[in-house]
């Protein structure tokens, strides 16, 4: 591979590859049947597909780019032994590699750069047979900024030439674009996504105050930023802690590529420097374009909140 590409153009090129390979790994694990769940905490469990998935995207980005620093959600995919072999990719998406890199990101180097990893996003729609929600997120931050990103839908079916195809990936960068879909403009009434497995009251709060025409409840932060960028809803609000850096980094990656935003219920960026905390305490608020998402913003009373703030 010739090393006039930009390093960030690689490891998206690289980054877009192996999120369908794990995408592979989700459907075998379960097409075997035996999802191995083990439970993290309340309402938070882990399958042998998140373990395998995450093993294969880590060891395959930190063997091709040893100085990039790469954090998945899970904190013990099996470590023992060697991969299989299969599950190591190391090509590199040729449509990406040909791009033409923004010129503030030509010079960044490896060790410059983030990547925030979700193996499988949706995990209990994933054990719950919901298998459209599930995403497979590969978040790629610079100067803690997510400026690349990969949204990879394992069971999303297309016809090619009357043949069943599964799986796609999405991608962003920014001042470049994205691909792999075909976008569409919001809803022409007000459509919310949000959780379908992690709601409480101030969840259901804040979703009162959006005076919507319809509320959409689906699993994972990967799909309901899909379901903003296809035109199927127009604001994703979750006033809740529960999402991480893992959860947020490739969609808000990608949606801003699209001219869209995401941030936090007060509406504060979130930061995704390797030493930033995990969790993101202040909530999700994303929007296909700036104005839905001051919308949003404004609707959402200050007494929420002040509550959502004081768990900082
Ligand atoms: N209360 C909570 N506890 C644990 N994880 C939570 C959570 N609320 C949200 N999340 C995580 O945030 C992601 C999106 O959540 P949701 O589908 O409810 O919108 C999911 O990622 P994972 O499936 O990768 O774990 C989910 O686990
Ligand atoms: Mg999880
Ligand atoms: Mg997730
Ligand atoms: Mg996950």
């Amino acid at each position: 591979m010739s090393t006039t590409i930009p390093v960030i153009v690689r490891v998206l090129a690289s980054s877009v590859s192996v999120a369908g390979k794990a995408g592979k790994i989700v459907r075998d694990v379960m097409s075997k049947g035996e999802l191995g769940i083990v439970e993290k905490g309340k309402d938070d469990y882990q399958t042998e597909a998140d373990r395998s998935a995450q093993r294969c995207i880590i060891e395959s980005l930190s063997a091709q780019y040893p100085k990039v620093n790469i954090i998945g959600e899970e904190d013990n995919p099996d470590t023992e032994g060697d991969i299989s072999s299969e599950w190591l990719a190391v090509d590199a998406d040729k449509e990406i590699l040909s791009i033409e890199c923004p010129s503030f990101l030509k010079s960044v180097k490896e060790e410059d750069i983030v990547i925030w990893v979700d193996p499988l996003d949706g995990t209990s729609e994933y054990t719950q047979g919901f298998l459209e929600h599930v995403t497979v997120l590969i978040g790629i931050s610079v100067n803690e900024k997510p400026v690349a990103g990969v949204i990879h839908q394992p069971y999303f079916k297309t016809l090619i030439d009357g043949e069943k195809k599964l799986g796609r990936t999405i991608w962003g960068l920014q001042e470049v674009g994205v691909g792999g879909f075909t976008a569409a403009p919001p809803p022409d009434s007000l459509v919310i996504t949000t959780t379908r497995s992690h709601s409480n009251p101030i969840v259901e709060k804040a979703l009162q105050v959006m005076n919507a025409s319809q509320i959409l409840r689906v699993g994972g932060a990967g799909y309901k930023v899909l379901q903003l960028l296809e035109g199927v809803a127009s604001i994703y609000v979750f006033a809740s802690p529960g999402c991480k850096k893992w959860d947020t980094c490739a969609p808000e990656a990608v949606l801003n590529a699209a001219g869209g935003k995401l941030t936090d219920i007060l509406g504060n960026y979130y930061k995704y420097g390797a030493s930033e905390g995990k969790p993101n305490k202040t909530g999700v608020l994303a929007a296909v374009n700036g104005e839905l998402h001051n919308y949003a913003l404004t609707r959402i009373p200050q007494e929420l909140k002040d509550k959502l703030a004081s768990n900082k």
